[in-house]
């Protein structure tokens, strides 16, 4: 059975990253993604905005919706204070997989929980199965068209406070229209438009930050 493009990652990271050192796995997969097989992390440009929006939010309680390899979720958990953790929801189960190994060789498996499952049957149950109160940051980074529903689903599953700040990936490649005007027309949120470019490429991207009025 020949691996996946996702497993040839991990292995990439297993044997150049160095155990314990999120920013040598996070090197390892943007060098690998970059010079031997595009793969759909963040990447290292779109991940210096989401590293910025982290620090300025310093998070107690952050979800992440779409885990993929794992790659944003040590990149957000590095970042984290003391006893602040990442919730990272990934749908499909081969992805889980190696994301687990990815945060675990990192060293940062104490601040994220990873949670298997689609995102619209997670998110209800974050109070009580998951201990959640309200979420600090959000970063949707899953299907495209899950955008809208999953932000009125965590407005409806009260989650979000004065303050809850969103990141979205993928703005226009490939592209998320019906949230962009969801969102920038809601006078609940609060945008911020960030120009970059598509991991790995030369393709204009963007990513969109919404900040939660209450
Ligand atoms: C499977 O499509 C891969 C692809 C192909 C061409 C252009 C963009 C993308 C892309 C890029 C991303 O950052 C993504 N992030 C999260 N979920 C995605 O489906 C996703 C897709
Ligand atoms: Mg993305």
């Amino acid at each position: 059975m020949n691996q996946s493009k996702e497993q040839r990652i991990l292995n990439f990271v297993l044997q150049n990253a160095v155990r314990g050192d999120p920013c040598s796995v996070m090197d390892a997969i943007d060098k690998y993604c970059s010079q031997k097989e595009w793969a759909m992390n963040v990447g290292n440009e779109k991940g210096l905005i989401l590293d910025k929006t982290v620090e300025e939010i310093n998070p107690s309680v952050a979800l992440e919706l779409g885990t993929y390899c794992g790659y944003s979720a040590v990149r957000i958990a590095r970042l984290l204070k003391a006893g602040a953790r990442l919730l990272t929801v990934e749908f499909n189960p081969e992805f889980a997989a190696i994301a687990k190994q990815m945060i675990e060789f990192a060293g940062v498996q104490d601040k994220v929980k990873l949670i298997e499952g689609p995102s619209e049957e997670i998110i209800p149950q974050l109070k009580k199965k998951y201990e959640v109160d309200t979420l600090d940051f959000v970063f949707l980074d899953h299907w495209k068209d899950r955008y809208t529903p999953d932000t009125i689903l965590l407005q409806e599953c009260s989650l979000l406070r004065k303050g809850s700040v969103l990141l979205a990936d993928n703005i226009i490649v490939p592209g998320a229209p019906e949230f962009v005007n969801y969102i920038r027309n809601n006078p609940r949120f609060q945008c911020t438009n960030y120009p970059s470019h598509l991991e790995y490429m030369k393709v204009q991207d963007a990513m969109e930050k919404a900040v939660f009025l209450g």
